[in-house]
């Protein structure tokens, strides 16, 4: 079966982009930053049915998919076993029949992403993979405990052997426009991350306009977030494309002023092949195809595995096996 460059070109899953060093908060840039709704809710409309790929091609994009999962559980009942199981997944994310009819050896997720107390287990289970172990940290998901406390957690995080930290923004500092407030307080969490790569989470759900989301999201990068991340998963709206076309022209407008690559996670809520595709297609038409590797794109997933792998099954065998059969973690 053949298969398109676009998978095989698929470089290992280590963040390899050098790190983002931030800039002073520049105030005249940030209230420069709009977004217009109606314009950007056309663009993301015409998206999905335009931009199909079929067949060998939709698979390749599938199995690229992969790559960039930051394969997650965020889960009160989170065990080490859960933890283990889903770093079985994240090591073997297809099952071998369907990873060799697609020619492929192996393959594996882009990191493994979980709450602080299950990074040590993560990490044993992950050892010799190359899949770094990513940690929510800083009071996740609300972000409102004590800031020491916040920082210190993300010391904590880095120091049982997380290599990347996502971080969540106090939303109180953009409702607020106190933009010096949430400049400050990213460059402590950038700095307390030390060698961990940073990704910015802006539950974007909560920040109430998308001229907020632009504004939040430029100056998380001017002060040094590797990555911005859409939402924790746990807010009443997550993921959306409006957001994340925003998100990714704030990227291609710090590129282009900076020179600097920061890369994007969208989060919560995809959980389907399809959609999948579609963001990655709004990536590619976007920022090109530099960022669709797993060092400047991840999802943020705990369940869109299981539906690509179903749908890479049906690719293989022409027929769908029942969810259950695909279960993660
Ligand atoms: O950061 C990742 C999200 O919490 C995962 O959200 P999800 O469970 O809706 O896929």
């Amino acid at each position: 079966m053949q298969t398109t460059d676009i998978a095989r070109t698929a470089p290992l899953p280590k963040l390899t982009e050098p790190r983002n060093p931030g800039m002073a908060l520049d105030l005249g840039w940030v209230r420069a930053a709009t977004a217009n709704r109606s314009a950007i809710e056309r663009r993301c409309a015409s998206l999905p049915a335009r931009r199909s790929v079929k067949k060998d091609y939709q698979a390749a994009w599938l199995l690229k998919a992969i790559t960039c999962i930051d394969l997650t559980t965020l889960a009160g009942d989170d065990t080490a076993e859960r933890v283990r199981r889903l770093c079985a997944k994240a090591r073997q994310p297809l099952r071998p029949d369907l990873l060799a009819a697609l020619g492929f050896d192996s393959l594996h997720t882009g990191a493994v992403c979980v709450y602080h107390e299950m990074v040590a287990p993560a990490v044993a289970a992950l050892r010799g993979s190359g899949i770094p172990v990513a940690a929510v940290s800083t009071g996740f998901p609300a972000g409102l405990s004590p800031f020491a406390l916040r920082l210190a957690e993300i010391g904590e995080s880095v120091a049982a052997g997380a290599e990347e930290i996502d971080i969540v923004i106090s939303r109180r500092h953009v409702l607020e426009g106190n933009w010096q407030a949430l400049y400050d307080e990213m460059r402590l969490f950038r700095e307390a991350c030390g060698e961990a790569h940073v990704k910015a989470i802006l539950a974007t759900g909560e920040l109430g306009t998308l001229k907020n989301v632009a504004r939040a999201s430029l100056v998380c990068m001017m002060a040094g977030a590797d990555f911005i991340k859409t939402s924790t998963g746990k807010e009443t709206v997550n993921a959306t494309l409006p957001v994340s076309l925003v998100m990714i022209r704030a990227i291609r407008d710090y590129y282009d002023r900076t020179g600097i690559r920061i890369g994007y996670k969208p989060a919560g809520g995809i959980s389907k092949a399809k959609d999948a595709l579609v963001y990655l297609s709004l990536i590619k038409e976007e920022l090109g195809n530099r960022w669709l590797q797993p060092d400047l794109f991840r999802f943020g997933a705990s369940s869109l595995l299981g539906d690509i792998e179903r749908q890479l099954e049906h690719h293989v065998t022409g027929a769908y096996s029942a969810g259950y059969r695909h279960a993660v973690g």
